[in-house]
């Protein structure tokens, strides 16, 4: 059986309702696609838990986590991937990248044109709709 994760990714806006995008680097699995920032949930942490201390881990940068967007399940070559995604707003400190290859704030009409990992593409298709 594959291996599965359960991940969560932040949907963090800013004023301008740009939306807080990150770019996998080549050493990263996944190389070369956009994500939601974020990563694994590990054991006894909620989603949210989770989500909070990744994005201090990975962005530098506090944010409180807000409704869930979207719970996808995707199957990739060699693992499984549920991915929930929760809008989220910063709090304290602006995200700087300390792992990922680039960092973009991108506004929804411009977002579906990045490309995204698989997993993440009904998050994208649901933002870009909505204004
Ligand atoms: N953080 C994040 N990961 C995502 C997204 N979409 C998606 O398929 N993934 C995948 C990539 C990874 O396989 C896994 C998240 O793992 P992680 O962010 O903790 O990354 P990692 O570098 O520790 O994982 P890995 O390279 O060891 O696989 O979920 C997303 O929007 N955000």
């Amino acid at each position: 059986m594959k291996k599965q994760f359960h991940v969560v990714g932040a949907i963090i806006e800013n004023e301008q309702k740009e939306i807080f995008c990150a770019l996998r680097g080549p050493d990263m699995s996944l190389a070369g696609f956009w994500e939601f920032p974020g990563g694994k949930i590990e054991t006894g942490e909620t989603p949210e838990e989770a989500l909070v201390r990744e994005i201090k881990e990975e962005f530098n940068c506090e944010i409180e986590v807000r409704e869930k967007v979207e719970d996808t399940t995707y199957e990739y070559e060699d693992v499984m991937v549920r991915l929930e995604t929760f809008k989220a707003k910063l709090i304290a400190r602006e995200p700087i990248a300390t792992e990922h290859a680039e960092v973009r704030w991108i506004s929804r009409d411009e977002i579906r044109y990045l490309n995204f990992a698989p997993a993440d593409v009904p998050a994208v298709e649901k933002i870009s709709k909505k204004q």
